[in-house]
């Protein structure tokens, strides 16, 4: 039963065994975009069933998209075509979901319709001007609310053109935005990031039969062309599995395996920075499926210590930093985390919510406006903790009860569903403490 947002965790027993995490959140949201501007029907399976998906899914049905329920992560996209979206009856609702948002705030800068997108009271506060931007330099009319938040009021009809991007920041949610809207725009877009984020869109609009070029913080592709319908098989999200191999590195006699895990080298920064801090990670059984590299993740407990984490990790691994603060919480020695300031406006405040919420607990963190130093080895007691409506929040405090002296209730849990349906049951079946309060 999860129905309530407040939870408790507190030490359970060693992680041991074999589990699968659900589908990555990024590879589905895209999956759905794309099926549903494809030529075809567009089998996908391992979807995640999560809140932030389902609302893109949701979106697309509200557009005219012929979307089926094939079963636990199986859709079947029937592809309206590059141009067959119909105007939605009323706003989008994204949910919690930036990269929904942003995603659609390209793809819909395209259409001949106007479109309004919303979202909850945490993507309210979550900046847009970072896409907003650079498409009204492509020509895109969008109207957002007070401080360039949503809601987005995106008027269609207009005319785009491509345009050459520098990104001042690496996001590969506004690189994304970009290159959907260049699907609809006379000409070459072109978008350089500052350092190189995941390229799931890229690799997806290739596969579908799109033309583009792209490499490590480059990709260029031009309007006029038409996506071809293919089967998609999303593989488990390596940040859901992020908080168990957390628990099980911190937890004393576990040895837990992590199937199916989706590998892409952009998203794996976890796993260098755990290993410089001493852990014992295996990857086995590595292979390719649906063109992603997927392997099978074996942790075991080990004595971990603390690391500076280098700054060319942070996008490989920005959603993995509140549960890597946890473990440098636990751990002994310093931990310095630097050049990670996009934490500032995921769906909390990151650097400070973990902060204060570790500092309840007993450990000792100085935040700075990139990062934090986090000075390892205190006792960490319980407390209790808001995860301010943070998915990744919740589950990383769920992580920290597991080594704390007493229990910590958790209040806020609500949204874990966004991301990790089934959280709660995984995570009692893997061996971690966790009950409703
Ligand atoms: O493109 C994506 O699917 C995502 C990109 C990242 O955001 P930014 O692009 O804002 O860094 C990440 O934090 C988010 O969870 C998913
Ligand atoms: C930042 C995240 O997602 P989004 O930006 O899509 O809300 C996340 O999942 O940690």
């Amino acid at each position: 039963m999860t129905a309530s947002s407040t939870w408790q965790a507190r030490p359970g027993t060693p992680l041991r065994g074999t589990i699968r995490v659900p589908g990555d959140k990024s590879i589905s949201h895209r999956a759905m975009m794309l099926g549903a501007l494809a030529d075809g029907v567009t089998r996908v399976s391992g979807f995640l069933e999560g809140e932030d998906t389902l609302a893109t899914a949701a979106a697309f049905r509200a557009m005219g998209v012929r979307i089926e329920d094939d079963g636990p992560g199986r859709k079947i996209v029937h592809g309206a075509g590059i141009d067959g979206l119909r105007a939605p009856a009323a706003p989008i609702d994204c949910g919690n979901a930036g990269t929904g948002m942003r995603l659609l705030a390209g793809l819909l800068a395209g259409q001949r319709f106007d479109s309004t997108l919303t979202g909850d009271a945490s993507l309210t506060r979550r900046p847009m001007r970072r896409v907003t931007e650079p498409l009204a330099r492509m020509g895109a009319r969008i109207e957002t609310a007070e401080g360039g938040r949503p809601p987005l009021r995106i008027f269609g009809g207009q005319s785009l053109a491509g345009v050459d991007h520098d990104l001042p920041v690496a996001s590969a949610q506004v690189k994304s935005a970009l290159l959907l809207a260049g699907l609809y725009a006379q000409g070459e877009t072109t978008v350089r990031e500052p350092h190189p984020t995941r390229d799931y869109t890229e690799r997806m609009l290739a596969a579908l039969g799109w033309p583009i070029e792209f490499s490590p913080g480059f990709a260029r592709l031009s309007g006029g062309h038409r996506l071809t319908a293919t089967d998609i098989a999303v593989p488990s999200d390596f940040s859901s599995a992020a908080f168990f191999l957390v628990a099980a590195s911190l937890v004393p006699g576990s040895d837990l395996t992590l199937e199916g895990v989706g590998m892409n080298p952009r998203r794996t920064g976890l796993l260098d920075a755990l290993r410089l801090m001493g852990a014992w990670i295996e990857v086995r059984n590595a292979r390719e499926e649906g063109g992603e590299p997927v392997a099978d993740l074996r942790v075991t407990h080990a004595p971990l210590h603390g690391a500076i984490i280098p700054e060319a990790l942070v996008p490989d691994m920005i959603d993995e930093f509140p549960v890597l603060f946890v473990a440098a919480a636990a751990v002994s020695g310093v931990t310095t985390v630097s050049g990670a300031a996009e934490l500032r406006v995921k769906e909390s405040d990151r650097i400070a919510v973990m902060a204060n919420g570790l500092r309840a607990m007993g450990a000792r963190i100085d935040e700075t406006p990139d990062g934090a130093v986090i000075h390892g080895g205190a006792t960490l007691g319980g407390a209790s903790v808001d995860a301010h409506d943070d998915h990744r929040i919740a589950m990383s405090f769920v992580v920290a009860g597991q080594i704390a002296s007493a229990p910590v209730t958790l209040r806020g849990c609500a949204t874990v569903a966004t991301s990790f349906p089934g959280f709660f049951g995984l995570a009692n079946r893997a061996g971690m403490g966790l009950a409703v309060a």
